[in-house]
């Protein structure tokens, strides 16, 4: 549904260029959630305002629903922006209209008459949860109903896809669990693609499906969502599944348990999906005459399932030890023998 195609953007200061996006190429399925992760100066809010063009691209193409935005006269693009919804970490409200003119005000630019104006805003208005206070001025709201009028508007003109330039950002953390819960519920009601720009893996991990990892203007690693937590590959991504991850702070305490015991190794577990449900350590303990002891463990949900990690240590002959991991791989839990820790 969305192509980006080599979108780069080069900013030119007086003494040098800036390459603040450098040769993005992503795909973007309809009804998907899909986020860019990256750390401050990455790229990120230049790279969203490149799709609906706020900032012209220096190079690249963005093609949504066949329409190459990148090509577009002016006026075109004014009227294909309407189908480009956006919201912002400073909800970018207009502070002398009430939430219900504020809704109402891109169907007046759209030319929408007034009684179909209000059915629209008061729809909306019920869609994001700010039944009653459709007089109230922004300064009367807190952060969550601010963004939550900002969700209302973006959504107006039905458009195609919602771009969310650090929605949550601005927010406390049970506020931002609650706005981007929102956002789910408004992906499911009406399959609007959404693309998510964030330096914050929970947002990640709490409702994309897909996710980019960018890093000084370039994509680093992109893919399902669960993949990249089980198995980040560059060294960006897993500073990011490292934040999330308790148990990486606590690496020093496994040490402990390594030794060079052929009877005793320490393994990880990585669950996936259905897997993380499953009672596998009864089942191994009924098959095998083997002691486990269990030192740590998560279980994280994300919108594609579940994963889990536990780190245990196998206690027996060494053989029987191979025949239990052999296994453990054999039921598609993936086991990592854990020799070193960093
Ligand atoms: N208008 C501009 N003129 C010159 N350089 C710019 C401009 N806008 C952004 N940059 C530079 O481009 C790079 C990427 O900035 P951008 O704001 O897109 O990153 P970001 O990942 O969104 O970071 P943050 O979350 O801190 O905003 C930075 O080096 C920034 O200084």
């Amino acid at each position: 549904m969305i192509t980006i195609k080599g979108l780069s953007k080069i900013f030119k200061t007086n003494q040098q260029e800036v390459k603040a996006v450098d040769d993005v190429s992503i795909n973007i399925e309809k009804g998907e959630i899909f986020g860019v992760i990256g750390y401050s100066g990455a790229g990120k809010s230049t790279f969203i305002r490149l799709i609906n063009r706020l900032e012209e691209p220096s190079s690249g193409d963005v093609v949504i629903n066949d329409t190459n935005i990148t090509s577009l006269s002016v006026g075109k693009l004014r009227k294909e922006r309407q189908k480009i919804g956006m919201i912002f970490q400073h909800f970018n409200l207009l502070w002398s209209r009430t939430v219900f003119e504020n809704i109402a005000f891109p169907l007046e630019i759209a030319g929408i008459p007034k009684a179909e104006r209000r059915t629209k805003v008061l729809e909306l208005i019920e869609l994001v949860g700010l039944k009653g206070r459709e007089n109230s001025y922004p300064s009367q709201l807190s952060g969550g109903q601010k963004q939550r009028v900002g969700i209302a508007r973006s959504l107006a003109n039905d458009p195609d896809v919602l771009l969310c330039d650090e929605a949550t950002s601005a927010l406390d953390p049970e506020t931002t669990d609650d706005i981007l819960d929102l956002l789910v519920s408004i992906n499911k009601k009406l399959n609007l693609t959404i693309i998510m720009i964030t330096h914050e893996m929970h947002v990640i991990q709490k409702i994309c499906h897909r996710v980019a990892v960018m890093d000084q203007g370039r994509v680093v690693e992109q893919g399902d969502v669960l993949s990249v937590f089980v198995k980040p590959q560059s060294k960006t991504a897993k500073r990011f599944v490292q934040q999330l991850s308790p148990l990486e702070h606590q690496q020093d305490e496994l040490k402990r348990f390594i030794t060079n015991d052929p009877n005793r190794e320490v393994v990880k577990l990585h669950f996936i999906g259905n897997d993380a449900k499953r009672a596998l350590i009864s089942d191994v303990l009924r098959k095998f005459d083997i002691e486990i002891n269990i030192l740590q463990g998560s279980i994280s949900p994300t919108q594609e399932g579940a994963y889990g990690t536990l780190y245990v240590e196998l206690s027996g002959n060494k053989a029987l030890i191979t025949e239990t991991i052999d296994y453990i791989q054999s039921s598609g839990v993936e086991v990592e023998v854990i020799e070193n820790v960093n």
